[in-house]
């Protein structure tokens, strides 16, 4: 009986805890006085979240409640309390001009226990800005364009596999063959194999990625370790399984070494890796700090930009297939002007044409305006930061967090944001908008490293697309394009299935 009492204490001392640890969490906004959509017990904002509620949609719904109450409010990630950003001034300040107070973004990174989380997405202060400066100038157009042969011939495998696929009557899930496609191209530049996944070859690159990417379990597991980085980090917790570091660890450091000893020197990402872990600068480069990069670090980076580049282009492209399909007048209007910049030239579409399709960049902003793979950015304070022209302090060793979707679809800059109208990109209609309203690749000195290189695959890869086929979509697919919430990337829910036609 008394064992018994015992453990009715222990039980509603237990609970007591938890209930008293919650009111203290959810009270961070009300103490503030700052506006927020009211939280719930344990999941704080994030209620039905990969469940029946996309991530993108429920910052949507936070941003447009509360955008008029307030510049910046509040949005509970689980329990941790984030600073949402809802004035375009802010965004500036932030990822700009108070750019050393917001430098970091407060993500995991556990170099110790797991070397591939030293990368550049991840990593703070100097280190960050170390790297930062280190690996800039792998992106200039210059070196880009040495690595257009290389994206050239893969783009032509790209037009092979629709075409294969096409005249079997096929309808294609157009993400499947777009993710081959760019993961061919990056695993190339990036770790030096030929992986030709278009082709159905060396597939276990695809089961990492999908193992990297995880099911529902793994989602929890996710979103914890963005919530509680130093906790995470404390319990040892690994961000990827061993199987996808090993597997990134054995491949690059196997081509490295291949490289090194057949003394391969190439301009493309890996190359150039590989200089600057030997030399501690990229031949033709002006460098000030000949510090090497360790081969941990080459193998963090070449690893991001795996995962940070091939999604994103391959989700781009499919989004602007699928809008193309559904929309034949501007489909038309795009191959016209493939059609028109490339009847001198063989039909190849060079680097220079590419640069010349105006109406192709059109179409490419608006799909990431309202497909934006990145669509929120996010930032950490280093101290406690004083909103100008408000009673708000954003507290020391907070993340802040700029909902980049609320943006592109807020009324204020947009007419009838919900459509898709490439037209809103004319040099004209751009120069009617505040620049701070539209950024797919972030803001500052802390945005996308490799927004060239991820605009000329989609580009190509797009160009040489709608000059070879006729885009149609499948009966099954509903329009307007609604995202799976199931799935941490952007998807189409069904998948995005298309049919293409050989011109
Ligand atoms: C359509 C393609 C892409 C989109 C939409 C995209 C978007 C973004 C966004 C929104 C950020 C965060 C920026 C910020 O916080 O201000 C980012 C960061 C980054 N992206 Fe991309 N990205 C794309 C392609 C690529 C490619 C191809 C690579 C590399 C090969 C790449 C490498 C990176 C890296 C390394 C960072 C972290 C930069 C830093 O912290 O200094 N991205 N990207």
């Amino acid at each position: 009986m008394a064992f018994l009492s015992t453990s009715v204490y222990v039980i509603l001392f237990i609970l007591t805890g938890i209930y008293l640890f919650f009111k203290r969490q959810f009270s961070f906004f009300e103490k503030q006085n700052i506006p927020h959509l009211k939280p719930s017990i344990p999941f704080g904002n994030m209620k039905d979240v990969t469940r029946s509620v996309h991530m993108l949609d429920r910052m949507q719904e936070v941003f447009d409640s509360l955008k008029k109450k307030s510049k910046v409010v509040g949005f509970y990630n689980l329990t941790d309390p984030v600073y949402m950003i809802t004035d375009i001034e802010m965004i500036k300040l932030i990822t700009i001009k108070d750019f050393n107070n917001f430098m970091n973004r407060g993500v995991f990174s556990n170099e110790e226990d797991e070397p591939l989380t030293g990368h550049l997405f991840a990593l703070e202060d100097e280190r960050w800005h170390f790297l930062r400066n280190k690996l800039s100038p792998v992106f200039t157009s210059g070196k880009l364009k040495n690595m257009y042969l290389t994206i050239d011939d893969l783009t032509k495998n790209l037009v092979d596999r629709f075409d294969r696929m096409g005249k079997n009557g096929e309808t294609v899930e157009a993400k499947n063959v777009a993710h081959r496609f760019t993961v061919d191209i990056i695993s190339s530049v990036a770790f030096g194999v030929d992986s030709n996944t278009l082709n159905d070859q060396h597939t276990e690159l695809l089961d990492i990625f999908k193992e990297f990417i995880g099911g529902d379990a793994s989602l929890v597991y996710f979103f914890f370790i963005l919530a509680f980085p130093k906790l995470a980090k404390k319990l040892h917790l690994r961000q990827f399984s061993k199987k996808v570091s090993d597997f990134f660890m054995n491949v690059v450091a196997t081509n490295i070494k291949s490289r090194e000893d057949r003394n391969d020197v190439r301009n493309d990402f890996l190359g150039m890796l590989i200089q600057l872990k030997n030399k501690g600068c990229i031949d033709g480069e002006i460098s000030t700090e000949n510090k090497k990069l360790t081969l941990n670090e080459v193998l963090a980076q070449a690893f991001l930009f795996f995962f940070a580049g091939s999604d994103t282009s391959s989700t781009t492209i499919s989004f602007a297939l699928t809008e193309l399909a559904f929309n034949q007048e501007i489909q038309d209007k795009l191959r016209a002007e493939i059609s028109e910049l490339t009847k001198d030239s063989n039909e190849e579409i060079s680097y220079e044409t590419l640069h010349e399709m105006h109406y192709l960049n059109q179409v490419v902003n608006e799909t990431l305006r309202m497909y934006t793979p990145g669509f929120a950015i996010i930032r950490q304070t280093n101290e406690d930061y004083k909103v100008p022209d408000s009673n708000i302090t954003i507290t020391k060793g907070t993340q802040v967090l700029i909902p980049t979707i609320g943006f592109h679809f807020d009324e204020k800059y947009w007419k009838n944001p919900t459509k898709f109208d490439p037209d809103r990109f004319t040099q004209e209609e751009i120069a009617k908008r505040p620049p701070q309203c539209y950024f797919p690749f972030g803001e500052g000195p802390r945005n996308c490293i490799g927004m060239r290189f991820g605009l000329v695959n989609v580009k190509y890869g797009l160009a040489m697309i709608i000059k070879n086929f006729k885009v149609t979509p499948d009966a099954s697919i509903k329009y307007p394009l609604k995202v799976d919430p199931k799935n941490p990337q952007l998807e189409v829910k069904g998948g995005f299935l298309l049919n293409f036609e050989k011109i």
